[in-house]
């Protein structure tokens, strides 16, 4: 008797797990998709530095058309030779401030049409909310948050006109810090959160007109904003931001181009941007069955690491301050 009772359990422990992802591989929506890269337009702006200048140099190397945009055209010329000299890919620069909507509308007018748009620009300039003055707040607020509306708003109504140019890719770089807040990065955070719930909205209004939203979510990247940011970085957040490691731009740069080349909603950029983007996937959308089957399954386990490391980062947070009880 024993013996077929088991032989049946076996068999429903394999059909289970197996019917789960028929039933994930039917219903995952969007669609998954590819978007091409090469012979494409690709615009980046804060592509004359770190992350943004990595991406511009790996996707002139695939063949795109290649913009940049940032504030100082000195960096955007320094930038646009060094592509030029190890690629042979001629750039296009475009010198606005993603804060100044009608600058940022001439730049997209003057650079044609966009296939794929990384909205890459951003500002971290870390400290306590207490010592921390309201014009640095608004400062990252407007420039990531308020920029990237500026930046889509300008690209859009072209992005969509693309009639039979392929699939077009909107991609957004948040940080780890806009899927979980840290010590010292309330405006940084609140203001890459504010690009989660932008991206989920956008993906429902444009997913009719084949584009594609892509958000990027990068540790600690050795960039020239990130040498600057640590000069003033509150010794907390550098110890909780090391739970994640650190990586190198052009790392963060390849994963994020295979990202929006996969059309992935979610792009993580290494073993613990995963964990966290399976904790934190909430109702995002998910394209891939087999990452929605880790998701379903993992879930709860992952909820046990996200509380372990909060008890390791709450320990760190009062250890700290009773060594350093006058401050
Ligand atoms: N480095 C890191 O540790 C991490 C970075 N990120 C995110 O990745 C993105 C890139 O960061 P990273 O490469 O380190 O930054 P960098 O400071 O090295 O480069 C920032 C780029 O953005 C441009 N930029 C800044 N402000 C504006 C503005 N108002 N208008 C137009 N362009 C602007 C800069 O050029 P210019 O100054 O001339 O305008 C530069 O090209 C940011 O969104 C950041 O939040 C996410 C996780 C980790
Ligand atoms: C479920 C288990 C999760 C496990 C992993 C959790 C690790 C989280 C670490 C977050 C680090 C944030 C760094 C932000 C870097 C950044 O954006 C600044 N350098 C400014 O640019």
């Amino acid at each position: 008797m024993a013996v077929p009772n088991l032989s049946f359990l076996s068999l429903l422990l394999l059909l289970l797990p197996l019917a789960l992802l028929l039933l994930l591989y039917l219903i995952v929506r969007p669609r998954p998709t590819k978007i091409p890269i090469k012979s494409r337009h690709v615009f980046i702006t804060g592509g004359s530095s770190g992350i943004g200048l990595a991406l511009a140099h790996q996707a002139a190397s695939e063949g795109a058309r290649v913009s940049i945009l940032a504030r100082s055209i000195d960096k955007l010329e320094e930038a646009k030779n060094y592509i030029q000299l190890s690629t042979g890919v001629d750039v296009a620069v475009f010198a606005a401030d993603v804060r100044d909507y009608d600058a940022v509308s001439k730049a997209v007018e003057d650079a044609g049409p966009i296939d794929v748009l990384i909205v890459n620009q951003g500002v971290f300039v870390p400290g306590e909310l207490e010592k921390q003055g309201l014009d640095e707040v608004r400062f990252m607020v407007d420039v990531n948050l308020i920029g990237s509306f500026n930046m889509i708003k300008a690209a859009l109504a072209g992005m969509k006109d693309r009639k039979d140019r392929g699939p077009g890719s909107i991609a957004l770089m948040s940080s780890q810090a806009g899927q979980v807040g840290i010590y010292g990065y309330t405006a940084y955070s609140a203001s890459k959160f504010g690009l989660r719930g932008l991206a989920e909205a956008l993906q429902q209004e444009v997913i009719a007109h084949d584009i594609h939203v892509s958000l990027i979510f990068p540790p600690d990247t050795d960039t020239p904003g990130f040498v600057e940011e640590c000069k003033t970085r509150p010794q907390l957040t550098s110890i909780i931001a090391e739970s994640s490691g650190a990586m190198k731009a052009d790392e963060v740069a390849k994963k994020a181009l295979d990202g929006i080349k996969s059309a992935s909603f979610f792009v993580p950029c290494n073993f613990e941007g995963l964990l966290l983007s399976t904790g934190t996937a909430g109702m995002s959308p998910q394209r891939s069955f087999v990452m929605a089957f880790v998701e379903v399954i993992a879930t709860g386990v992952v909820r046990i690491a996200a509380l372990g490391f909060q008890w390791n980062w709450y320990t760190s947070i009062h250890k700290w301050h009773a060594q350093n009880k006058s401050k």
